[in-house]
């Protein structure tokens, strides 16, 4: 047994729920909003019950001193939207660096269905003989992404997390569905937790939706960046989707005890 993996994993959920709050957009889409004052932000979510927050290396000296004792993630690939190929994701770090920046776990990005879909899987395979050699757990961001894809069909993004667990992975995040009856197809696909990400800011009760669809489809919970820390009130929403992963709230009590009852 991985004794090392398993601890690390207890550090980053919550009895087998995660709630990961994932901020490498930096690289993705540059400095936007929730993002400048990142140590705001990480003290925001962390006090709002997020179990773990994910960014990249570079940046973790100003994400220790305000994550309030929870998890740490460091993503090792990344792309931008004025670069190139943003499903070009290039390796941006290794397991020991991450290991040296205090991490919990290690992330990493793959398109499955992308150009780039080769390179990735050995890419992914490679991280997680190194990071199990050294009992650290791996994340996988398995999207379906690329010419034709489209990203939302439970097939393809059934087939990416269990592309995610045929290399080695801990645990997959991917896109949701769009409902539960077909996210649950997903998540019957592999033995590995589900999180589902939540992609581009939606309204509180659409996030709270969608989390709550997850849920009851099988998922494990989420890794979910920019619905949370765009928000105008990070910790408040933290702990409306808290309460949804630990506590089984449905939505309206999530949204209600959050102090979110009135859409903004
Ligand atoms: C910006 C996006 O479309 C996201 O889905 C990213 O691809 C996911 C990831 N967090 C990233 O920024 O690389
Ligand atoms: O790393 C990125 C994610 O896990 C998902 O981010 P999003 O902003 O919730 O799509």
């Amino acid at each position: 047994m991985n004794t090392g993996l398993s601890a690390r994993l207890d550090r980053i959920s919550t009895g087998g729920r995660y709630l990961v709050v994932p901020m490498d957009h930096g690289i993705t889409m540059g400095p936007v909003k929730g993002l400048v004052d990142l140590e705001s932000t990480v003290d925001s979510i962390t006090r709002g019950g997020a179990d773990a927050v994910l960014t990249q290396k570079g940046v973790a000296p100003r994400v220790h001193p305000n994550k309030n004792g929870q998890g740490y993630i460091v993503h090792l690939n990344g792309s931008s939207v004025i670069g190139p190929d943003e499903e070009d994701k290039r390796r941006t770090g290794s397991v020991e660096e991450a290991l040296r920046a205090g991490a919990d776990a290690v992330s990493f990005h793959i398109n499955v269905g992308s150009n780039h879909e080769p390179d990735q899987l050995t890419e992914l395979s490679e991280v997680t003989e190194t990071a199990h050699r050294l009992g650290v757990p791996v994340l996988a961001m398995s999207y379906a992404r690329g010419p034709g894809v489209d990203e939302h069909d439970a097939e393809s993004l059934a087939h990416a997390v269990r592309i995610a667990e045929e290399l080695g992975a801990d645990v997959v995040k991917t896109a949701y569905s769009g409902d539960a009856d077909s996210f649950e197809r997903v998540c019957e696909a592999t033995r590995l937790p589900v999180v589902i990400a939540g992609g581009s800011r939606g309204t509180d009760r659409e996030t709270a939706e969608m989390v709550r669809g997850a849920m009851d489809a099988g998922a494990a919970g989420v890794s979910m960046g920019r619905s949370i820390f765009q928000h105008d009130e990070p910790e408040s929403i933290t702990r409306a989707v808290s309460a949804i992963i630990h506590d089984d709230a449905d939505v309206d009590a999530a949204v209600e005890a959050a102090g979110l009852g009135i859409e903004a």
